[in-house]
């Protein structure tokens, strides 16, 4: 079982607190996190009852997977009262979309009580990263990719490009303060190749593990953050070779901070 305190989840998956099939769907998925939804995948009209829904989802609980609550954001006249219901309710954590100041979140997760997962998803957020990251209660970064592109004006067809500087900020700002990051999702819904590849590249950027909309990109999140078997045999004859300072291992220079990596790696892989 993945952990929240230990281990970051590969695959986050989120659903509609209003959708009663998809969270009975999720006790049956692979998924290290799931994430109901009261913000933006919820109708206005739905929001009492998606409130209601996560509370009694979580009482049943969802297996080994952790389950948060995503609550509607801080300006949103729907906060205080999934607050309070996330509060009573026996969600692992909460997620706060369109953080912007560190004492929000601080003072979201005392009212709380719970691990804060904090969105980075605005202009004004991804300026304050790195402090809303060391904020009491945050655990981790979740970056809101479809929110900071349309902040930032991006086209709508445009690739990650326009995305960069945000998510190298967010990886910064939670390698900073010891907290996990989790990358945005992959709106396409029947497109895995499209998916491996931006999970690829947000492992790359240093990414713990990847947000997710559907049960069919849950395999592919799962194996792309995941070590390959390459990478544990190298990790193992690396610390194997290794002894302090720079040595040569294989066709390259390694050094303590290497040894660390490998071990880092291998414990992921455990
Ligand atoms: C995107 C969807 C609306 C597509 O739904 P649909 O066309 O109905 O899917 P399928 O027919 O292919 O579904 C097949 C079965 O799988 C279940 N299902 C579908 N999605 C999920 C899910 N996310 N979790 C669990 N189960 C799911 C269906 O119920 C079907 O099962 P069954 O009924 O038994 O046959 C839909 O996938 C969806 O709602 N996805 C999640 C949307 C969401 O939560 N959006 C909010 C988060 S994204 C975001 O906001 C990111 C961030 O803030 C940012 O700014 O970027
Ligand atoms: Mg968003």
């Amino acid at each position: 079982m993945t952990s929240l305190e230990t281990l970051p989840p590969r695959s986050a998956l989120y659903l509609p607190a209003s959708n009663a099939r998809a969270i009975a769907k999720a006790r049956t998925l692979d998924a290290d996190m799931i994430i109901l939804d009261l913000e933006d995948a919820v109708p206005e009209a739905d929001k009492a009852t998606a409130r209601d829904a996560a509370a009694a989802a979580m009482d049943e609980g969802f297996g080994d997977r952790i389950a948060a609550i995503r609550i509607n954001a801080p300006d949103s006249p729907h906060h205080a009262e999934d607050v309070v219901a996330a509060q009573a309710s026996q969600t692992a954590a909460i997620v706060i979309p369109k953080v912007e100041m560190a004492e929000s979140a601080a003072q979201i997760a005392r009212a709380v009580g719970k691990p804060v997962l904090a969105m980075i998803e605005t202009p004004a957020g991804i300026l304050a990263a790195a402090s809303i990251a060391a904020a009491d209660g945050v655990v981790g970064l979740i970056a809101g990719t479809n929110d900071i592109a349309h902040a930032l004006r991006l086209p709508p067809l445009a690739g990650r490009g326009g995305l960069t500087l945000a998510l190298q900020t967010i990886v910064l700002a939670g390698r900073a303060a010891g907290v996990f990051v989790i990358d945005g999702v992959w709106n396409r819904l029947d497109d895995p190749e499209g998916l491996e590849g931006e999970c690829r590249e947000g492992r790359d950027l240093g990414f713990d593990g990847k947000t997710l909309i559907h049960p069919n990109q849950i395999a592919v999140a799962n194996r792309a953050f995941s070590p390959s078997e390459a990478e544990i045999e190298d990790a193992r004859a690396l610390i194997e070779a290794a002894q302090g300072g720079a040595v040569r291992f294989r066709d390259r220079m390694v050094e303590d901070m290497h040894v660390a990596t490998a071990r880092a790696l291998l414990e992921r892989a455990r």
